[in-house]
């Protein structure tokens, strides 16, 4: 069993002569532990296959499992339960809770846990002391640098210990040297067990990963395994 199995999807948009075919026949599965990347031309329905693959929205036809558990029929409540427990999420522009601090959006995930206080501030000073910026605890993210800030992102993605992160366009609002640092980040999380999808536009992005999968018009036009693994 897969750990992503995508059969047959389709994803339109709106009705009758308004609607929009943003997905259509996709066939996809995604083992644990797998580092992937999807690419395509703006509009090809990269996002909408993200949307769909993270739970935060459903499939017009076609059948998802993840784990084996069949998502199209769940409601809101027990789609946003599946999220909670097995995918985090990573955005370009961070999607960071402004004039917060780093601890505050770092420990977000742990919010509705089960966890005395102690345990989830050990957590969080955990993985901002593995990332290097255990320093920045108290600081209010609305100060921080591109590259700071992505790194919280980051931080609260590995907080939450999904086995699943998706990220879409991690890399776009950061220069080419903390890009670089924010991948090796990704290329540490894969190897401890996670598995990725990043969606991305650039070549040297999807470099990184173990396999690019490339969207045209909402189709799959290409599915190859990387033979140079970073
Ligand atoms: N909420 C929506 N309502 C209507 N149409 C939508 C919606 N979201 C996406 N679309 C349409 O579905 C198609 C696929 O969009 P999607 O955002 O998935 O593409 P993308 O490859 O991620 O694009 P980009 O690289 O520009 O972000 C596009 O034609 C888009 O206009």
């Amino acid at each position: 069993m897969a750990l992503i199995e995508l059969h047959n999807i389709k994803k339109v948009y709106g009705k009758a002569e308004y609607s929009t075919v943003a997905l259509n026949n996709i066939n996809l599965c995604i083992e644990k532990g797998e580092f992937v990347s999807i690419m395509g031309p703006s509009g090809s329905g990269k996002s909408t296959l993200l949307n769909i693959i993270g739970c935060m929205d459903i499939p017009s036809e076609g059948e998802y499992r993840l784990n084996g558990q069949l998502i199209n029929q769940l409601n809101d409540q027990q789609l946003s339960k599946i999220r909670n427990k097995t995918i985090s999420f990573v955005f370009q522009n961070f999607a960071l809770m402004q004039n917060f601090s780093v601890y505050d959006n770092v420990a977000l995930p742990l919010f509705k846990r089960k966890m005395s206080a102690k345990d989830k501030k050990e957590k969080v000073v955990y993985y901002l002391q593995k990332l290097g910026i255990a320093d920045l605890l108290k600081k209010n993210v609305s100060l921080l640098s591109g590259g700071q800030k992505q790194r919280v992102a980051i931080a609260r993605a590995m907080v939450a210990e999904t086995d699943i992160i998706l990220a879409d366009e991690p890399t776009g609002a950061l220069d080419q040297k903390n890009g670089a640092q924010f991948m090796e980040l990704l290329c540490q999380l894969n190897e401890e067990g996670k598995c990725l999808i990043v969606i991305t536009h650039d070549e040297n992005v999807a470099r990184y990963t173990k396999r690019i999968i490339r969207i045209v018009d909402g189709t799959i036009t290409a599915d190859r395994k990387a033979e140079m693994a970073q």
